[in-house]
């Protein structure tokens, strides 16, 4: 199953620096961890924000949960979800690289 996820991280700028620090390269730890496992697909930074838009791959709601309630930063995000379905336009869905095969007119 694959959802979009935004993280939009706000350290309160009263925290400890070294814990701020420490927090941030255990997330990256954290999410390096899972990129390789394949469940973490991408991460993009959002240019000009504190933000991430990501990509994950994983098995149920309740895996992307508890990866999500996991991140050391979790504390000081807001995170939006959004689940991902096929669209019917993507090329990839056909089966051939010139996009020529037959398609489905729904969605
Ligand atoms: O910097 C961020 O966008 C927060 C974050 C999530 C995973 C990571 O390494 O940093």
């Amino acid at each position: 199953m694959l959802y979009a996820v935004t993280m939009d991280v706000a350290i309160p700028h009263d925290l400890d620096p070294e814990v701020a620090a420490s927090t941030i390269a255990t997330e990256k730890a954290y999410s390096q961890e899972l990129q390789r496992s394949g469940e973490w697909r991408h991460i993009w930074r959002i240019a000009g924000q504190y933000s991430n838009l990501s990509i994950f791959d994983v098995e149920s709601n309740e895996r992307l949960h508890e990866i999500l309630w996991g991140l050391p930063l979790f504390k000081y995000m807001t995170v939006k979800v959004q689940p991902l379905a096929t669209h019917p336009s993507d090329i990839a869905l056909l089966g051939g690289a010139d996009g020529g095969g037959q398609a489905s007119q729904a969605g």
